[in-house]
């Protein structure tokens, strides 16, 4: 069996750039598809794989997975960024996705089988004030969820958008409604998302107590911090959140102050994820060896695809560490599958971030797996069970514009992490 083409179709059915790679072969219909979105550089990661991965793989035999990816990943010598690593992605899940469909098996069952019926999933809430927050929360529980994370004004309880040319005011949740010190010029400051830092860090912990003081602690309640504050003050977040059990608090620290993670774990036992920037192993391993997280959060496309992301999650299976795999919009449902597959198959699976699947979605990628009761289920079909009706997914091209909501701004505006 021969490879014969790969390429990348790029979509947007909910208005986030989603990259798919195709990979064909010379036997009769037989291709696979992989995500490769990295939704901020959608047509570089394109021409990665059309100008570098397809003349590359043409010809060679789609059975060998584990060496077309160290091929891959050490063809271009400079290795282990972003978009190179989402190209090898897409590949590599295609692969999957044929070995499983020659085997007649889900690529759940080729990585070992079923070690749990379906994944337990969490959903997103925000709101204004606390209140709004606690709203929101209860109707994802009414609607069987079991797990909720919980923000309040987006990121960094973001206070407001400096709206230019650049600037996606669209990203997070609702604004908040406090003004920020000293900011009320919003025609001389920088563009960017702005936020107060300090009065996110103080907002939060009341956050928690009010959604506990209300419903309890028969439900799963995570936070993101989304890098937003000091480290020092995350600590004390985390110090602070302590008595609210979270499921776990996402984030809490740049990837590029790792070092903090060890005093953190000194100070609070609040669950920490981490990892949905990693790109390097030289990221996660000492978070996962030192046991200073307890979920990893990568994103698979940014890892390289299922091939690496199966060796990290047995890697923390030997250290106590579970899976929480990203699984945002910006993750294409391709890799919403692929994330599924290792949820089911892996015995250290923690939970998984999911979106609601929209009509379009499923209008594009059939054999989108299905939410139910709180739950990710998998629909049981050869490889990866989901495909790219490509008809479809051109009635929604792509727009390439400058990227806002990762402009964020501290009150005087410095620039921060987003
Ligand atoms: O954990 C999350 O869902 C967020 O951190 C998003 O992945 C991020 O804003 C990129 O979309
Ligand atoms: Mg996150």
């Amino acid at each position: 069996m021969k490879i014969t083409k790969v390429r990348p179709i790029l979509t947007a059915p909910d208005g986030i750039a989603l990259v798919i790679v195709k990979v064909e072969t010379d036997q009769d219909g037989l291709y696979g598809v992989g995500c490769a979105t990295f939704t901020q550089r959608p047509t570089l990661v394109a021409k990665a794989v059309e100008e570098y991965l397809d003349p590359l793989l043409q010809g060679r035999d789609p059975a060998n997975i584990e060496d077309l990816w160290h091929m891959m990943y050490v063809n271009s010598y400079w290795r282990n960024g972003p978009v190179l690593n989402n190209a090898i992605s897409g590949v590599d899940q295609a692969l999957w996705d044929i070995k499983g469909k020659i085997a007649n098996m889900p690529v759940y069952d080729l990585l070992g089988g079923k070690t749990r019926e379906a994944a337990m999933v969490y959903r997103h809430a925000d709101g204004r004030e606390p209140q709004e927050v606690l709203e929101n929360v209860i109707k994802y529980q009414e609607e069987g969820y079991l797990a909720v994370r919980c923000q309040m004004g987006g990121y960094g309880g973001r206070v407001k958008d400096i709206t230019a040319a650049t600037a996606v005011p669209s990203k997070d949740a609702p604004q908040a409604t406090h003004r920020m010190k000293g900011l009320d010029r919003a025609d001389s400051a920088f563009p960017g998302a702005y936020y107060d830092a300090d009065a996110y860090a103080r907002s939060i912990p009341p956050l928690f107590d009010h959604i506990r003081s209300k419903i309890g602690f028969d439900l799963f309640l995570l936070h993101d911090i989304h890098e937003r504050i000091a480290p020092i003050d995350a600590i004390r977040m985390a110090k602070e959140l302590e008595q609210y059990r979270l499921f776990f608090l996402e984030d809490p620290l740049a990837p590029d102050q790792i070092e903090w993670f060890r005093r953190l774990r000194q100070q609070s036992a609040t669950p920490i994820a981490m990892g949905e920037l990693h790109n390097n192993p030289l990221e996660w391993r000492p978070l996962i060896v030192e046991q200073l997280i307890d979920f990893v959060r990568a994103h698979i496309s940014q890892l390289g695809g299922l091939t690496p992301a199966r060796k990290m999650a047995a890697l923390c299976e030997n250290f106590g560490v579970r899976t929480a795999w990203h699984g945002p919009g910006d993750t294409s449902p391709v890799g919403h599958a692929v994330n599924l597959h290792l949820d089911l198959a892996c015995h250290n699976f923690g939970i998984q971030e999911v979106i609601n699947f929209s009509d379009a979605i499923y209008e594009v990628f059939p054999g989108t797996p299905t939410l139910a009761n709180g739950y990710l289920w998998a629909n049981d079909q050869p490889g990866l069970g989901i495909d790219i009706d490509e008809a479809a997914a051109a009635k929604y091209p792509i727009e390439i514009k400058p990227i806002g909501w990762t402009q964020s701004r501290w009150p005087d505006g410095t620039i921060w992490t987003p």
